[in-house]
């Protein structure tokens, strides 16, 4: 079990119908690129335990969520989307995704109401879940429902049931965190009996090492929107936590870019930019850790290290 466990804020309330019978399991939430995965699951635990930004791709690990009440307990999987897996690093988040969707007791799909998927991503996802899903219940997350007009969700609502996909579609938004108690009430009468594998205080399993990791990430693709944070990866090179009450956090990072010219564009003019990154994301990490940190970033730069198996071991991509 991972080391550092972040301790969670008060959990949901919700209705505590079966408190005798504690339910207990995961869930993981797949789906396309940018549907809404993180920001779902960071609304359910209370907390930002995944990267999210109008970019496609922002997830690339396996990150666990951890929601705890009266019913039981819930440990979702936020995987990285299922995308055109043309290069080694796409491949291996697509491997993160599948491994995720064949340990869970409970798939959910989560489905952008606006836009809808198109035809082909539709069949994408069919050929992707169907034959994973080995009698396992799946739900429909039909999730940014607070950008859909009332008139205009049911008609979106009618178009994912023509689908065919087994299973029941529930709209819901991460964002305005509408209908997330209906959601988590249909998860727990379709998990298994049994006690909570994590500590009830725990909203994720994540140490607050990859945390920080995951606030800069989530930083660079909220200040570049094109090609580069594709192209760029985070490494906590040191991470020193305070001896005693009051005294500073230490995090040394590096950004991986692959060619000189990101490194120009990451670092900005005058420095500019990496230090708006790295302002931001130090707000983030001293929020989690409630005391002050120092943070110093370095943009270097490792020709295709998306395709490197070494570098992809460094940076936690891929098991040593
Ligand atoms: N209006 C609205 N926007 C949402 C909602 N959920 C997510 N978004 C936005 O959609 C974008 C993508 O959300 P993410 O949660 O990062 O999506 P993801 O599926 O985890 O994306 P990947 O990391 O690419 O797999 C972000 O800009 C979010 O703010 C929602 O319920 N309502």
């Amino acid at each position: 079990m991972p080391k550092n466990p972040v301790p969670s804020l008060p959990v949901g309330e919700e209705q505590a119908s079966n408190s005798a019978h504690s339910r207990s399991g995961f869930v993981s939430l797949v789906g396309l690129p940018n549907s809404g995965k993180s920001t779902l699951v960071n609304a359910i635990v209370g907390e930002k335990i995944a990267a999210t930004s109008p970019v496609a791709q922002t997830t690339r690990t396996l990150i666990q969520g951890i929601h705890t009440t009266t019913r039981g307990q819930i440990v979702f999987y936020d995987t990285p989307g299922f995308h055109r897996l043309s290069h080694a690093f796409n491949q291996l988040m697509g491997t993160v995704a599948r491994e995720a969707l064949l340990s869970a007791d409970v798939v959910v799909w989560v489905v952008s109401l606006d836009p809808l998927p198109g035809p082909q991503d539709v069949e994408k996802m069919r050929q992707i879940l169907l034959p994973a899903l080995g009698g396992r219940p799946l739900v429909i997350a039909a999730t940014k429902m607070d950008r859909a007009k009332p008139q205009g969700m049911i008609p979106r609502l009618l178009e994912i049931e023509k689908w065919g996909f087994p299973g029941e579609i529930i709209p819901v938004s991460g964002l305005k965190e509408k209908n997330l108690d209906r959601f988590l009430n249909l998860l727990f009468d379709l998990l298994p009996a049994g006690e909570p594998v994590f500590d009830r205080e725990w909203y994720t399993s994540q140490t607050v090492r990859q945390l920080a990791r995951e606030y800069i990430q989530e930083k660079i693709f909220l200040q570049l929107r094109e090609e580069v944070p594709h192209q760029a990866a985070v490494l906590i090179e040191e991470f020193e936590e305070p001896q005693s009450p009051g005294e500073i956090t230490r995090i040394t990072g590096s950004i991986f870019v692959e060619r000189l010219s990101q490194k120009g564009i990451l670092i900005g003019q005058k420095g500019e930019r990496i230090r708006e990154i790295s302002q931001a994301a130090r707000k983030d990490i001293e929020r989690l850790v409630g005391g002050k940190v120092f943070l110093r970033l370095d943009v270097r730069v490792s020709e295709g290290w998306r395709e490197n198996p070494g570098m992809l071991r460094e940076l936690g991509y891929m098991p040593e």
